[in-house]
């Protein structure tokens, strides 16, 4: 776990907007409440991967989520590409052609953080999908796999992330999505946690989306999660 000295650092606000016009306005709304953003690729194929290059240059931190999952050759070179953006993390699943193809392609300054087992996803949803394994099961065996082949971060719902931390030691980032304020709707979200107690349990960084994109007051509430943060 690396430890920053600002909790600000702690949350990665998702933009998961239309366009880039609304993505800079959030932005602005937010002012200094948040270091951190995700640009996915509802975003990211509407101008958002220039966004991205831009938020860096101005000292932001971009998380690129484009869960890439593909043969080894393309995810290699795709994050390669993705490598000259700026960003500070970049997704891809856990699959281990796929984590090993992106290890190969990531360069000095890239993070991988592999998505074990989307957060919206529950028992029922992965037998649907054809695993044998319990979610809970499924995201070990992943982060242990991940340990393996040098990953840098694992994407899982803070519910998992104690026995994810025993699994890949202190030195792995753990980021968890599926993050709801007490009170907040959780969507399409299934496995999910409050900000205060997905940080006692030993998460680097939590993603928020629509609790913040969807606010009357957006930068209260990201002041509101980086205090149970802190
Ligand atoms: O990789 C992710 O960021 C991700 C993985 C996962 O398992 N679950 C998950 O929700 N996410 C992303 O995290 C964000 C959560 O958004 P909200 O549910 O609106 O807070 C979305 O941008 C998702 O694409």
């Amino acid at each position: 776990m690396t430890e920053s000295a600002d909790p600000r650092d702690r949350l990665i606000v998702a933009l998961d907007l239309p366009g880039v016009p609304e993505a800079e306005a959030l932005i602005d709304r937010i002012g200094d409440a948040a270091t951190f953003y995700k640009i996915g690729y509802r975003l990211g194929y509407a101008g958002g991967l220039a966004l991205a290059e831009r938020l860096a240059a101005r000292g932001l931190k971009v998380f690129l989520d484009l869960k890439l999952h593909d043969i080894g050759n393309t995810v290699e070179e795709g994050v390669r590409s993705a490598s000259g953006l700026g960003a500070t993390f970049l997704t891809v699943h856990a699959y281990p052609q796929t984590m090993r193809a992106a290890v190969r392609g990531r360069g000095a300054s890239l993070k991988i953080l592999a998505v074990t087992v989307l957060t919206s996803y529950d028992d029922a949803d992965a037998a649907e999908a054809g695993y044998a394994l319990p979610v809970a099961e499924l995201v070990a065996k992943r982060a242990a796999q991940a340990a393996e082949i040098g990953i840098d971060g694992l994407v899982c719902s803070a519910a998992e992330a104690a026995s994810v931390r025993r699994i890949v030691g202190p030195d792995r980032l753990i980021v968890t999505p599926g993050i709801r304020p007490a009170g907040a709707e959780a969507g399409d979200q299934k496995r999910v946690m409050t900000p205060g107690d997905a940080r006692r349990v030993g998460i680097d960084h939590v993603v928020v989306g629509r609790p913040i994109t969807g606010a009357a007051d957006p930068r209260a509430v990201a002041q509101a999660i980086v205090a149970e943060l802190a």
